[in-house]
């Protein structure tokens, strides 16, 4: 009786694994073509170098503009033209606005913050709040006089390390500016926040083979559990600092009629508002500025840096951006904000270097539910990346794709009106739909206007490790590969002599 009932329940068990494995098989049937050679175990993880975009680009080359991959046992569909991009993001928006959470992203954005959370009430709460209190166009004007004073004070420095003779590291500076301005609008002063973000974006791009393969899970292979929690340790020490001094400054203080607050004690206040449908605490405080910090540091200071290194390689380019800004501002004052929509040459630099490196060259998503995409079934728990880098490069969009040419953007000497909001998919810098950046008013008004001041004022040349100038017939011959991570910053820092000009206009003498 024992054997008899072992040997039905045998045959039941390999009847479920048979039934199993066959409706496995046809739910990921109808899944876009895929590269032979999925390995057991590790899926297609083989195929893929460590700069994700560039690896997914060269396999798009090869399967089409819609494939799908196996991250170990992980199904994962990625798009690379502006039809599939659209039919993703906007035609099947909800089933794509979630995004992965990988060990990483758990921890370090303490699964509250506003870039990871699942689509839902608290992402709606949260998504409002940080829209009417600090990236909103009335936040952006408020602050507009602080970003100015940061631009100065980052002049300042090129001028005075220019008389010395000294080399500055641009990337450092511009991380330390952009750092400096978005840590004044949340916090009020400027805390030194920029090393952890570049660490934390650079692990969010990074693979950990955990995340996908359940033979791994509870093994750390690559050592990420120690890099994650040192970040996260020095981020928090960081982060419950500031939050502490804020506390014992607003027991002692009341706030004035009219006195403009800044983001962290909107946020503060919202932990003493009972009334609110979202009750929030100090870990999503926290989650919250480990949300801006790392989302709007290193994808601004990354795309200034690209525009620049695109005008040092196309001297005639540069002298066509500062003669518009010497037509258009003169050499009294310096670039504002406000003289960019003046600037049409200056906003085609910006939209072409968005083309070319885009800061973020992958819209990540998670698929929430199955979707019928042409005929394809994109099933439940499928990661989706749209790579808008490779989109940006794709001679169907536009013409001799790997040329910087900002007038491409240009229509008889204005800026044509293709936008980078994301209503034309062969650009889309800053994501697609609800789930889009938000900080993309705050973004365009910033970077030109950031470039504008530094061609109007400086000379650069490009030093190599050794010190050396590096100079080229046509322009400097500046490496351009780049980094791996959730961004795409340039593999190596800048390194310049800035030279100060003579239009530029006198700084010292200018009011901070
Ligand atoms: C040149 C600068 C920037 C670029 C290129 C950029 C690009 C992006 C992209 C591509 C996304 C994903 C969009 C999607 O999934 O459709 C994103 C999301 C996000 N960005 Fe930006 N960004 C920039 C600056 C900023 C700034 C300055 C901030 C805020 C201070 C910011 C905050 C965010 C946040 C919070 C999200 C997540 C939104 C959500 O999931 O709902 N970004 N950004």
């Amino acid at each position: 009786m024992d054997l008899q009932l072992f040997l039905s329940s045998l045959l039941l068990a390999l009847l479920y694994l048979l039934f199993r494995s066959v409706f496995h098989r046809r739910r990921h049937h109808h899944l876009p073509p895929s590269p032979p050679f999925r390995l057991p175990i590790i899926g297609h993880m083989h195929l893929l170098g460590p700069i994700l975009h560039q690896s997914l680009h060269n396999l798009s080359l090869r399967y089409g503009p819609l494939f799908s991959l196996h991250f170990g046992s992980v199904p994962c569909v990625v798009a690379s033209s502006s039809f599939f991009a659209k039919q993703l993001l906007q035609t099947n928006e909800l089933s794509f606005n979630c995004r992965i959470e990988t060990t990483a992203v758990k921890r370090l954005t303490y699964e509250a913050s506003l870039a990871f959370a699942p689509y839902g009430a608290y992402w709606k709460f949260i998504k409002k709040l940080s829209m009417n209190e600090l990236l909103g166009s009335r936040s952006i004007n408020n602050f507009q006089h602080l970003r100015a004073r940061e631009t100065l004070h980052f002049l300042r420095l090129l001028a005075i390390k220019g008389k010395a003779c000294e080399a500055v590291n641009i990337t450092e500076e511009l991380l330390k500016l952009t750092n400096n301005v978005i840590s004044r609008m949340m916090l009020g002063e400027a805390e030194e926040a920029r090393d952890v973000v570049r660490g934390v974006t650079q692990i969010f791009g990074e693979f950990n083979v955990s995340d996908f393969i359940w033979l791994f899970k509870k093994l750390d292979l690559q050592g990420f559990e120690k890099r994650i929690e040192d970040l996260f340790q020095r981020f928090d020490t960081l982060v419950e600092r500031i939050i502490s001094k804020r506390e014992e400054i607003r027991k002692n203080k009341r706030v004035k009629n009219g006195e403009i607050r800044d983001f962290l004690d909107v946020l503060l206040d919202c932990v003493e508002d009972e009334s609110l449908e979202i009750k929030i605490n100090r870990i999503h405080i926290k989650a919250l500025i480990m949300d801006f910090f790392t989302a709007g540091t290193d994808t601004t200071a990354i795309s200034t840096e690209w525009a620049l290194v695109e005008l040092l390689k196309h001297p005639m380019l540069l002298q066509k951006a500062r003669e518009e800004i010497n037509n258009v501002v003169g050499n009294t004052r310096l670039v504002e904000e406000s003289d960019c929509p003046n600037l049409p040459y200056l906003q085609a630099i910006i939209k072409e270097t968005f083309r070319l490196h885009p800061p973020v060259p992958l819209v990540s998503r998670r698929c929430v539910e199955d979707c019928n995409i042409e005929n394809y079934v994109i099933p439940n728990g499928t990661i989706l990346f749209v790579n808008v880098w490779s989109i940006g490069r794709n001679p169907k969009y536009w013409e001799n794709p790997l040329e910087f040419r900002p007038e491409r953007f240009l229509k008889n000497g204005e800026c044509d009106n293709m936008d980078v909001r994301g209503q034309q998919f062969q650009l889309l810098p800053f994501g697609t739909g609800r789930r889009m950046c938000p900080g993309v008013s705050l973004a365009i008004q910033e970077v030109p206007a950031l470039l504008g001041t530094m061609i109007q004022c400086f000379d650069f040349h490009v030093v190599d490790h050794k010190g050396k100038i590096l100079k080229g017939e046509n322009g400097a011959v500046i490496d351009v590969s780049e980094r791996p991570g959730l961004t795409a910053p340039r593999a190596h820092d800048l390194v310049c002599f800035p030279v100060e000009r003579s239009n530029c206009p006198q700084l010292n003498v200018l009011a901070s």
